[in-house]
């Protein structure tokens, strides 16, 4: 008998068990409209790199609005979807993520934040296609919440800067308010996996493991479990999901700013057998030019740990990687023994 082997798409990652090794550590929490929250934000970014935010300032209404135009993308037809053309990087993505064969239980619309003419004019077209139409629409909602999303995101890089003692309080809130920041925004919808139910005590990689390569991201998830982070000793935990939170990741440009005082969180998502999972994704970063090295204030005399590159150079490191790829290791100084 031949055995017809399934298409390179089909052959999704699986974990044997995935299930969390560390025991119930808590994932930090910190009130934003708390006088000490600058402090316990230093503390999450220094033990995990990751944390919750609550009484985060984000109105509810550009939340669900973003939320229910988003599900009504999700809910076009596929050749609808794809009508935006593989994402090169930008786009509609199903199943693929990036460039380099990395597979996942997923399909998004990745976008630029700044307003690329070309992108803009491509994706909003000029026939009321499907697509076209919902970007007309939705262009309202992202522009709203992405501002509001942005703003809170220079709010805790201010604080950071603050609880770290650098001057200007704005080094690393200005790289996101600079015209030019390359920053990036994702929708991700998980369907349910029926794999998930059959496998025995397997499961199925929604997006996996992986460091996000930005300054800082923010992101937001409806009710749905699947996201888990790494905790230092490598063990994962899983995040339970909050739709009114938003959890802050630490990026890899944010550990070389640092000097490696914090460090960029490794995470990924587990497909859901029952529910879908919708997730939207801040990525704040600089602009291409912008030069990306240790801060002196933070190197504190000591050699700094990474060799200064700029953004453009990490980007294009970045998509020439794999997902699970450890992307710092190319720009780490070697210590002079
Ligand atoms: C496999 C890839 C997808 C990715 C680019 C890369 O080559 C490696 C990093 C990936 C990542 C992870 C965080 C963000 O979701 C993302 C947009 C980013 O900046 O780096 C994705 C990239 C992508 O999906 O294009
Ligand atoms: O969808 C999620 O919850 C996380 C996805 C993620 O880590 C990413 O898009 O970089
Ligand atoms: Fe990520």
């Amino acid at each position: 008998m031949v055995m017809l082997a399934k298409p390179a798409i089909e052959q999704f990652s699986y974990i044997r068990n995935s299930r969390p090794t560390a025991l119930f550590p808590q994932i930090p929490v910190v009130d934003l409209s708390k006088p000490d929250s600058k402090h316990q934000i230093i503390k999450a970014c220094e033990e995990f790199g990751f944390f919750r935010v609550i009484n985060h300032g984000v109105p509810m209404d550009f939340i669900s609005r973003l939320e229910s135009e988003a599900t009504k993308f999700f809910s076009l037809p596929l050749c609808e979807k794809e009508k935006t053309g593989q994402p090169k990087p930008y786009g509609y993505g199903n199943k693929r993520i990036g460039p380099n064969g990395d597979v996942g239980w997923v399909e998004y619309l990745l976008l630029t934040t700044n307003q690329d003419p070309n992108l803009l004019r491509f994706l909003s077209g000029e026939n009321p296609e499907s697509f076209s139409l919902w970007f007309c629409y939705c262009r309202f909602a992202l522009n709203n919440y992405m501002s509001a999303v942005k703003k809170m995101a220079c709010e805790i890089l201010e604080m950071i800067a603050d609880g770290l003692k650098i001057q200007p309080r704005n080094v690393f809130s200005k790289l996101l308010m600079d015209e030019q920041s390359d920053s990036v925004f994702r929708l991700n919808h998980y369907p349910p996996c029926p794999d998930v139910q059959s496998l025995n005590g397997s499961n199925v990689i929604g997006f996996g493991e992986h460091t996000d390569p930005q300054i800082i991201s923010v992101l937001r998830s409806n009710n749905t479990s699947g996201l888990q982070i790494s905790l230092r000793d490598g063990s994962w935990i899983s995040v339970p999901p909050d739709q009114y939170s938003f959890f802050i990741n630490v990026g890899d440009s944010l550990q070389v700013m640092t000097n490696g005082r914090f460090e960029s969180v490794k995470h990924r998502v587990m497909a859901n057998g029952v529910k879908s999972r919708l997730s939207m994704i801040y990525f704040g970063g600089p602009p291409l030019s912008e030069k990306i090295a240790p801060l002196p204030s933070l190197t504190g005399g000591e050699q700094s740990l990474y060799k200064e590159f700029t953004w453009f150079e990490y980007k294009k490191s970045v998509y020439n990687s794999r997902l699970a790829d450890n992307r710092l290791m190319h720009f780490a100084r070697i210590a002079a023994s």
